[in-house]
């Protein structure tokens, strides 16, 4: 167990009683803490200048460059929380699955999985196929203080999308396929990804990851009967699997409006909400007993300071009433925001809500 954690009996560490790990764990907190999804990254002057000349994965796997990616957003906007950075098709590329993360397109695979026979593709994840992953955390939970590390992976319906299409899919079409036409297949599919994911976040928590964030980003394509059958078994047997180390468990999908209830109960502590849903309205079809996450849209940030304070007030207003509540957008940060606006954003919400 990492010195994050705060095991019964032990002394809580100024990480466990962090704004943001309060929220998740539903505690009251001295202001509503603020991360953003995709806070580093291509928003960042600071990241495309060491990023120069480095293709995505690569920069991914050298630990001193992912540990400066990471704190920049955490230095520049006073989040309260910081996300590895790295991308979900990481520990994919990192069992020797044939994919790179192509610019202006993002993660293609060289031979889609559509047959049993595909499925020898997925090996196990072993923690010495992802030192580098040890190695960036161990770096930075030194750096960070106080401020707590979130690690994440992709959920198994988002992955499977993935190496079913062969990249980046609006329809899903191979995808929906095989999951109606072959449920079998489908189902050990998934489940051969829930077992990687699982492996993927235990070496993340290890290394001192104080919450882990489960991206479905693109569930949202599916209707609750389907997501019930054929995806929530898999998400369910992830969450279960890190359950035992307490900590905070978030759960993302984007258009997942009609899925939230179901999001919740596959095993999150915290459900990520986009924009599409007031936060109030998500508290009911959450339930009790979780926390909620967002959901300002993120191209609100395009528009006016005022304009950006009257929406940041609306999802404010909404989350009053909830039991714990992470500020953050509806989905990532896009390229092109200027990043004084996040950090402005930071600051209003932290003054609006201080207790
Ligand atoms: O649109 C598509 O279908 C491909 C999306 C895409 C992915 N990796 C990608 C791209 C290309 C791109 O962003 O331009 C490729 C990718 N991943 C990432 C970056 C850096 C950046 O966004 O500027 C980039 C762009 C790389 C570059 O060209 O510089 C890093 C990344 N991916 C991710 C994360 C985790 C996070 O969001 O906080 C993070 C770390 C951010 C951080 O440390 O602050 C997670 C990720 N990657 C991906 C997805 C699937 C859904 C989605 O499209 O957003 C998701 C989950 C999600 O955001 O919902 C796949």
């Amino acid at each position: 167990m990492s010195a994050n954690h705060s095991p019964s009996g032990q002394q809580p560490s100024a990480t466990y009683e962090s704004a943001f790990l309060k929220a998740c764990r539903r505690e009251p907190v001295p202001h509503t803490p603020v991360w953003f999804m995709r806070q580093a990254g291509r928003s960042l002057p600071e990241y495309l200048k060491v990023r120069e000349g480095i293709p995505m994965l690569e920069s991914c796997m050298r630990p001193e460059l992912v540990a400066e990616i990471t704190l920049q957003p955490v230095r520049r906007h006073n989040v309260d929380a910081a996300i590895y950075f790295s991308d979900i098709v990481v520990p994919l590329k990192a069992i020797g699955i044939d994919l790179d993360i192509k610019p202006g397109v993002g993660p293609v695979v060289e031979n889609p999985i559509r047959s049993r026979a595909d499925l020898a593709q997925l090996r196990d994840l072993t923690p010495e196929d992802v030192r580098y992953v040890t190695e960036a955390i161990g770096l930075l939970t030194a750096e960070l203080g106080s401020t707590p590390l979130i690690g994440f992976a992709g959920a198994p319906f988002t992955l499977a999308s993935y190496l079913v299409e062969g990249g980046p899919s609006k329809n899903h079409e191979h995808t929906k396929a095989l999951m109606y036409g072959d449920p079998q297949l489908w189902a050990d599919l998934l489940d051969r990804l829930a077992e990687i994911t699982s492996a993927f976040l235990k070496v993340q928590i290890e290394a001192g990851a104080s919450a882990v964030q489960l991206f479905d980003s693109w569930v949202g394509a599916l209707a609750p009967a389907d997501y019930r059958r054929s995806v929530m078994p898999a998400s369910t047997k992830v969450f279960d699997a890190v359950a035992s180390y307490g900590v905070p468990r978030i759960h993302f999908g984007v258009g997942t409006g009609e899925l939230l209830g179901l999001m919740g109960e596959a095993g999150a502590d915290v459900v990520g909400v986009d924009w599409r849903v007031p936060l109030d309205e998500a508290a009911r079809r959450v339930g009790p007993g979780k926390a909620l996450q967002g959901n300002l849209d993120p191209a609100v940030l395009f528009s006016s300071p005022e304009a950006v304070q009257t929406k940041t007030r609306e999802v404010l207003d909404a989350a009053a009433g909830l039991e714990g509540h992470v500020f953050n957008l509806g989905h990532g940060v896009l390229p092109t925001t200027d990043p004084d606006a996040l950090t402005r954003l930071v600051e209003y919400v932290h003054t609006q809500t201080a207790r």
